[in-house]
């Protein structure tokens, strides 16, 4: 039996530096934004609706989709979200599963589906856990403006178009709090994992 556990948080909460800490232990990982930029390849499913709908403006000369012209249309507007959200979404469920399945097959342990908006399109029905990388919400803004150089308005446009991380936190089987530093939050996923009985080599 494995053991599936949604990695879940909220963007720049720190989700993908978890998700290093489960690889380093050899704990397979589905990543659903890395899915999330294969299945937008050009001449795929999602990429043709996308291109329908929001038009060549969002493509480099080259045919590739620019993810900053996108991002800039539908982090300001629900309905444009929504919308690409329809296009990429199913098509991302899909690989995750297939992907999932595959671990579980190999008689893997445990399996982390890295999936930022796990609340938001509750997928509570693919994982037994949720754990939810948090910090607080000024630490949050901080470190996203640092991380992508954006400015402030930029930065709450994205943290807004998500469940805010405290009602996460809130709704999670457990929390790594990554206020602090990486090796305290590391210390922090030890102990969750053992609470779990994920009897592994690395722990
Ligand atoms: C809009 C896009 C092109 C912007 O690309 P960009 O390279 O700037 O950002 P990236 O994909 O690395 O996402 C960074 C973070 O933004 C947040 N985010 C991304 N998409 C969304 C969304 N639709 N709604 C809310 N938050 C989102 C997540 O926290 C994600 O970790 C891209 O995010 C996208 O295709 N989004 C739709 C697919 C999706 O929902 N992905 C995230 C979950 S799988
Ligand atoms: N404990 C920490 N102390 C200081 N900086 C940190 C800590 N954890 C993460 N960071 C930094 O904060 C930023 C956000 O972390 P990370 O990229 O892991 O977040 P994320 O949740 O995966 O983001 P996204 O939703 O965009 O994928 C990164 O620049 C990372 O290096």
């Amino acid at each position: 039996m494995s053991l599936i556990i949604g990695l879940t948080g909220s963007i720049a909460t720190g989700k993908s530096t978890v998700s290093n800490m489960f690889k380093a232990w050899e704990i397979p990982v589905v990543d659903a934004d890395q899915i999330a930029r294969e299945v937008v390849e050009p001449g795929k499913p999602a990429y043709q609706k996308i291109v329908e709908h929001f038009g060549k403006k969002v493509l480099y000369d080259n045919g590739t989709l620019n993810r900053k012209k996108l991002g800039e249309i539908v982090f300001g507007n629900d309905e444009e979200r929504k919308k690409l959200n329809s296009f990429i979404h199913p098509e991302i469920r899909k690989e995750m599963v297939r992907q999932r399945e595959e671990y579980v097959s190999a008689g893997e342990s445990a399996v982390v589906l890295d999936i930022p908006l796990l609340f938001e399109s509750k997928l509570f029905d693919y994982v037994d856990k949720v754990l939810v990388v948090y910090v607080d919400p000024e630490i949050q803004l901080e470190r996203l403006m640092e991380r992508d150089g954006s400015d402030k308005e930029e930065a709450l446009s994205r943290i807004q178009s998500q469940i805010p991380i405290t009602e996460k936190k809130e709704r999670a089987d457990a929390i790594v709090d990554n206020t602090g530093t990486i090796e305290n939050s590391k210390e922090q996923l030890k102990e969750i994992l053992l609470n779990w009985g994920i009897e592994h080599k690395y722990l």
